[in-house]
């Protein structure tokens, strides 16, 4: 027999923002990153820059099957058909990153064949497979998809606003995710997870229900201390 309680309803904006306000030391750890930071004023070592190209490629192939999970989730356990073409487009997008990643690659002399993972890539991966099962909600889901490109549409962005130093060699990797139809992209997938993390904060809720709001929440504080563990990789701080 289903369970049906009263839980608090979000009376103070929706979830991700409530989020962003609980948890701003970290995003901001993870989104004004001492790499980036050195980026945007132009005293970045190529060397990190290059370290990260090779490891980013090695992540991004990672990156595809899970995008391609949430996708599947998608069909299976959305209410609004559209998430689907949204999830898509993004995987269609990552059809050309991966190209230009050879690309880039090609550019600073990286042999994309020889790099091989850090650990911290590959526990960041192993997180990444850890969301494709099954059992993982796909509100969880949709919301880690979402944190993830968030961080870094919000750095590189960061690289590109007035008064940036960029050194102009580093100006497309930024643009990649900096651009504004990256940001459209991030907002649209806010928008999904928010849509879905709402239904969770109702007011009549499914016994179990607020678990995956909290396994979000978790989920979503993951995603960030990943992303600055990744950034520090790059730097060779660890
Ligand atoms: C580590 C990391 N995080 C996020 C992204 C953006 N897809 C990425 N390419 N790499």
């Amino acid at each position: 027999m289903e369970v049906k309680k009263k839980v608090v309803g979000v009376d103070n904006g929706e979830v991700i923002e409530q989020w962003l306000r609980k948890h701003s030391l970290i995003y901001t750890g993870a989104t004004r990153h001492p790499l980036i930071l050195s980026i945007r004023d132009g005293t970045v070592h190529l060397s990190a820059f290059k370290k990260w190209l090779g490891q980013d490629y090695i992540f991004v192939r990672a990156f595809v099957p899970f995008v391609a999970s949430v996708l599947i989730k998608a069909w299976k356990e959305s209410d609004d058909i559209s998430d689907v073409e949204v999830i898509l487009k993004g995987m269609a997008a990552l059809n050309d990153e991966i190209e230009w990643f050879k690309r880039e690659a090609a550019k600073w002399n990286i042999e994309l064949s020889n790099i091989v993972p850090h650990k911290t890539n590959e526990r960041y991966c192993r997180f990444l497979e850890s969301l494709m099962r099954p059992e993982v909600e796909y509100t969880v889901a949709i919301t880690a998809l979402w944190a993830i490109e968030a961080v870094y549409q919000e750095s590189f962005a960061h690289c590109l606003e007035d008064g940036s130093k960029t050194p102009p060699e580093l100006r497309e990797t930024c643009q990649r995710w900096g651009n504004e139809a990256f940001g459209q992209y991030c907002t649209t997938l806010r928008n999904i997870a928010n849509r879905r993390l709402e239904r969770l904060s109702g007011d009549l809720l499914t016994e179990g229900y607020d678990n995956v709001l909290k396994q979000a929440e978790v989920v979503f504080l993951r995603v960030l201390e990943y992303e600055v563990e990744f950034w520090n990789m790059s730097r060779g701080d660890s």
